[in-house]
């Protein structure tokens, strides 16, 4: 079953042509990932999906529905949330206070709410605050939770990202370079913590990364871009071995030294 669509997706800036046509089933409750060369298109391609940008042609559907024109905050309440390539927290906030600014479209008390200071909106806001703990030790950063954001380790703030996603109960979780910058201890972490989203959350998880290790333990579904096109798509075997695959992007990796060919940079 498909989860999101997207058809002859096209996205152009000014003379070149981002995202070329691209055709793509998503299935529901699995792991996908995007994969390509740099300027490939595929944050171009998430930031579509997000409403960010809006697509100059082409469909999105989510669960059967177009969700074209919809702001991106919308498409956070459809069930959309996504991570940043480049880590967005907040960086003067703390760990807990991140995830409760997560959790934003769910309250609805509002400001008037909050400053009165009415039963409901206590009640409310000691539930999201157990909530955010919750989802903090799901990604094991409980015993973090009071510390500010940006005085965390790299890893540790990549994890608080996906716990701030989480915390809008997505159907469906975008993450963009989930690994970057990540050490294999980190990694191998992420990759468990990822499966269990997918496994106990049911959440569907759509992520674009170059680390191959990675890409290939968790994704059953690959779509392949390059230069805006799809050159391929496939489970890990079918693109690992894929011709065009391996010439427009995993074929550097054959000249790259054995420690680094888990993450093809380009
Ligand atoms: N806002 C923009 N304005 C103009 N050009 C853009 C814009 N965003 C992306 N591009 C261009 O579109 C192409 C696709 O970029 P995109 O960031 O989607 O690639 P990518 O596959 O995500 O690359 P990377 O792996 O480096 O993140 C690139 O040539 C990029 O320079």
């Amino acid at each position: 079953m498909t989860i999101l669509k997207v058809s002859r997706l096209v996205k152009r800036f000014g003379g070149l042509t981002a995202v070329d046509g691209v055709d793509f089933e998503f299935p529901k409750g699995k792991i996908s990932a995007i994969i390509g060369p740099n300027g490939a298109g595929k944050t171009t391609f998430f930031n579509m999906i997000t409403g960010i940008y809006k697509p100059d042609e082409g469909a999105i559907e989510l669960d059967g529905k177009s969700i074209v024109n919809i702001k991106p905050h919308q498409i956070t309440e459809l069930g959309i949330a996504r991570t940043f390539q480049n880590i967005r927290l907040f960086g003067s906030m703390t760990v807990l206070e991140n995830v409760i600014v997560g959790m934003h479209i769910h309250l609805k008390a509002g400001l008037f709410g909050s400053l009165a200071r009415l039963p409901k909106v206590r009640h409310e806001e000691e539930e999201a605050m157990a909530e955010a703990y919750r989802l903090l030790e799901y990604v094991g950063l409980e015993a973090l939770l009071n510390e500010q954001a940006n005085s965390l380790p790299y890893g540790a703030q990549r994890r608080l990202e996906i716990a701030r996603a989480l915390a809008a109960r997505p159907k469906v979780l975008l993450l963009d370079e989930p690994a970057a910058g990540m050490n294999p201890r980190e990694t191998s972490e992420l990759i468990g913590l990822i499966q269990r989203i997918q496994r106990e959350l049911d959440i569907t998880v759509i992520l674009i990364e170059h680390d191959m290790k990675l890409v290939m333990e968790l994704s059953e579904h690959i779509l392949v871009l390059d230069y805006g096109t799809k050159i391929a798509e496939g489970g890990p075997d079918e693109i690992r071995s894929n011709p065009k695959v391996i010439e427009a992007y995993l074929g550097k990796s054959a000249i790259l030294p054995e420690t680094e060919k888990a993450e093809v940079t380009t």
